[in-house]
């Protein structure tokens, strides 16, 4: 794998207030790259920045070898942005809209190709200021795709949309990605990064606080399992009968349920000595993890909350 995006030790501040203080991470050619981070948490001012929209204080930008404060106008070239709200004028059709963006770049995609592709054929005549959350999105989407990138930013795709629209978009970027654009995706929804990204850092207070695969980083490096079950009520002492096993590493009632961790081989040993004493459970539901868990412990906040600017 190629690395096409480089960010070393980013920083930025707007006067007295550092929006980036120290952030680094690697984009590979072909991935979907995820900045997972609160409302306010640096996300929107690093793409930029590396967009060559703003100007790093310190650190070192690198896209396709390009450095973006040395030239801003060949990042242009190589780097498609979708900011957030796409501001275009409320008459301007879609058609009307994708060709005025193509005329800016030297080698520009076919605005019919990217109106199939994004499945704005129907709405191609429609006016920018009639068109639904979802398809405003889309044609953003291939506005950023219209000078031909190689890397694409799309930054809070999904806000305002419902949860079909959302779904619609996750498949376009897929899409997108499949047809060879390296994918930098902003979020701060949780769901959206765990389904989409192949490799993502968490940002929170302008610094990297965790990076890895959704897999990776919900796995966390440890190995551990918690499930839960519903016992038979004549059930006599369950603690007893589980917590000395060798795989289980804790037993607690919780809610009328038995919640057990331990190793990955937990379950079936649980299961094992509970059908030794002549137990059957009436119910059992592994408890898996998310990244909105993850989140929730390495930045010590809960998901939604907002940054005090
Ligand atoms: N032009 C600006 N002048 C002053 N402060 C700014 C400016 N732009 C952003 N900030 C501040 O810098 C911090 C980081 O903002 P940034 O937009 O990068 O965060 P974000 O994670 O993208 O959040 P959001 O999704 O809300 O845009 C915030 O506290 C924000 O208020």
């Amino acid at each position: 794998m190629s690395i096409v995006v480089q960010v070393e030790n980013l920083q930025k501040s707007y006067g007295t207030k550092t929006a980036v203080a120290d952030v680094s991470f690697a984009v590979e050619r072909g991935e979907i790259f995820g900045i997972l981070g609160r409302n306010g948490a640096g996300k929107t001012t690093t793409v930029e920045t590396l967009a060559g929209l703003r100007r790093a204080d310190a650190g070192s930008l690198s896209v396709l070898g390009i450095d973006p404060r040395k030239d801003p106008q060949a990042i242009r070239a190589v780097l498609g942005v979708q900011l957030q709200e796409a501001r275009l004028p409320a008459k301007i059709t879609v058609i009307e809209a994708l060709e005025l963006f193509a005329s800016f770049y030297p080698d520009p995609a076919d605005p019919e190709v990217l109106i199939g592709m994004l499945g704005l054929t129907e709405h191609r005549g429609k006016q920018f200021a009639k068109l639904s959350g979802g398809l405003k999105q889309r044609l953003s989407i291939a506005l950023a795709l219209v000078g031909n990138p190689q890397v694409a930013v799309l930054d809070e795709l999904t806000t305002g949309l419902d949860p079909q629209a959302r779904r619609d978009v996750w498949d376009l970027v897929e899409r997108v990605r499949d047809s060879g654009v390296t994918i930098i995706l902003v979020t701060h929804f949780m769901d959206e990064a765990e389904r989409l990204c192949d490799r993502l850092v968490v940002i929170d207070e302008g610094r990297v606080v965790a990076a890895g695969s959704p897999k990776e980083l919900i796995r966390g490096g440890s190995d551990e399992r918690t499930f839960r079950m519903r016992l038979p009520e004549s059930t006599a002492d369950p603690i007893d009968l589980i917590e000395s096993l060798t795989d289980v590493h804790t037993v607690a009632i919780v809610d009328d349920e038995v919640e057990v961790t331990g190793t990955t081989h937990v379950l079936p040993a649980v299961i094992l000595a509970l059908a030794e004493a002549g137990v059957v459970p009436d119910e059992i539901r592994t408890m898996t993890r998310t990244l909105e868990d993850v989140f929730v412990d390495v930045t010590g906040h809960p998901a939604e909350e907002e940054l005090a600017a």
